[in-house]
């Protein structure tokens, strides 16, 4: 899906970037669905390069790792203005946790696309409020391909949108896994809410 390059009339690749988004709740299968296509790029012989942000090392130092383990060897960055500098001159740049990334991220993957190079990114729309989050609501907006990925409501066993906190924190950031968060239907969030308050 989306990787096969355009051909010329000479027969040699066009060089066309583009953005694909992948949104969801916590547990969606983000990050799986990301390491998919950014290793069918690597099967192709593309030059791939992977960011996430230097806050989220809740598994590993430079690896982004899925909830069942998968992995794929990244490299940690504090600004989105660094992609530009380190992914120039990749085919594809991959990026995970995008919500923690400044408002500039939009911009910077609007410049690499426009240079030719394919951007994935992956990153929760909505945080524990149910609010959008960080730059994911622009970077949707500019984005080509926008693909919505669903978890397991673990109240109910329906379709899950929403990443249910369990714990009083009120700050937006606060890294964690089940221990703290579940994965809500819109149903099981609104109860989860109104119990909370
Ligand atoms: N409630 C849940 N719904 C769906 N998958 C879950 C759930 N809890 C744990 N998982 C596991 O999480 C995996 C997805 O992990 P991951 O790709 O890291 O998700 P995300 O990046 O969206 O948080 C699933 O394949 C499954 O093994
Ligand atoms: C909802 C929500 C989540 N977070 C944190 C929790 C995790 O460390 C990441 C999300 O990781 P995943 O790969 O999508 O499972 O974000 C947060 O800081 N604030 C929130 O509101
Ligand atoms: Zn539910």
């Amino acid at each position: 899906m989306f990787i096969e390059p355009r051909v010329g009339n000479d027969n040699h690749a066009i060089r066309r970037g583009w953005i694909e988004v992948i949104c969801g709740s916590m547990f969606s299968g983000k990050t799986e669905e990301l390491i998919r296509r950014l290793n069918r790029a690597k099967i192709a012989k593309q030059k791939v390069e992977i960011f996430k942000p230097t806050i989220d090392k809740r598994y590993h130092e430079e690896d982004v790792v899925s909830h069942n383990a998968n992995a794929i060897r990244s490299t940690p960055i504090d600004f989105a203005q660094d992609m530009l500098l380190l992914g120039g001159s990749c085919d594809v740049v991959g990026i995970d946790e995008a919500q923690f990334f400044d408002d500039g991220l939009a911009e910077v993957c609007v410049k690499l696309a426009n240079s030719g190079v394919r951007v994935i990114a992956a990153g929760l729309d909505m945080d524990y409020l149910g609010k959008p989050f960080g730059p994911m609501p622009a970077l949707m907006a500019v984005a080509e391909y926008v693909t919505k990925v669903h978890a397991i409501c673990v109240q109910c066993g329906d379709i899950a949108t929403y990443s249910f906190r369990n714990s009083p924190s009120e700050q937006q950031v606060l890294l964690g896994e089940t221990e703290s968060y579940e994965a809500r239907c819109r149903h099981c969030f609104q109860e989860g809410m109104k119990q909370k308050r």
